[in-house]
């Protein structure tokens, strides 16, 4: 696993360039790039000062997905897709790019995700996932019987956190991805990174351990 720190102030900045960067890379090693987007607190930041990059604007041929989304309607807070829309979005959509959302504000979550599976391509180019001071990763809880899925791609989930019921990507999505970033903001992240990196928890207790390869992004010693 590999670990940047950066100083709080400079975190969002500096991880926004990274990331960035892992855009242009896959985009020129390929025919655009398959983005994965997160939600949560450390992702409202990095997502604010990806937008005022100087090139973010100039991007092209980029599919935005998202790994997990909360059943609320679009303009709730909490639903990641709005958080989004509102922070790196927030000037619109480069154009020439698309952002393909979870729909999991209605009834039919299960067709919900299936119609979301129909949609993913075979592989994340950059995957980005937030980190909950428990450890779950998109909407993959501790202890969860996804954690153990290894066919379907999405699927609804009941987790631990408000708002409980989910629509979430399974393992099977995050093993194939080829870039991963862990947003990781504050000492209970920092502390979860340092149990990931210690070795001794297994992905049933601490979800997290399923990306020891991704590259996580810190702003706190760890
Ligand atoms: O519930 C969620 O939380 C995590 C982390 O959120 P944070 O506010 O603690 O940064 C996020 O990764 C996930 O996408 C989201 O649905």
């Amino acid at each position: 696993m590999h670990v940047k720190q950066f100083r709080p102030e400079e975190w969002a900045v500096r991880s926004a360039r990274l990331i960035h960067d892992a855009v242009l890379a896959a985009s020129h090693r390929g025919d655009g790039c398959k983005v994965m987007l997160t939600g949560g607190r450390s992702a409202a930041r990095l997502y604010l000062a990806w937008r005022a990059l100087p090139g973010f604007d100039q991007l092209r041929a980029v599919e935005f997905f998202f790994g997990d989304e909360r059943c609320v309607q679009l303009d709730d807070p909490e639903s990641n897709y709005g958080l989004a829309m509102r922070t790196l979005f927030a000037s619109g959509v480069p154009s020439g790019c698309s952002v393909v959302r979870m729909a999991a504000e209605g009834p039919d979550r299960e067709g919900a995700c299936l119609h979301y599976e129909g949609r993913l391509p075979s592989k994340i180019d950059v995957l980005l996932l937030g980190v909950g001071e428990d450890g779950h990763i998109a909407s993959l809880f501790p202890g969860g019987a996804l954690l153990d899925e290894r066919t379907r791609k999405v699927a609804p989930v009941v987790g631990t956190k408000a708002p409980r019921e989910r629509l979430t990507v399974t393992p099977v999505v995050i093993a194939q991805a080829s870039s991963v970033f862990v947003l990781a903001n504050g000492e209970a992240k920092a502390a979860v990174f340092r149990r990931v990196a210690g070795g001794a928890d297994d992905f049933h207790a601490l979800p997290a351990c399923l990306v020891g390869g991704a590259t996580w992004l810190l702003d706190t010693p760890f």
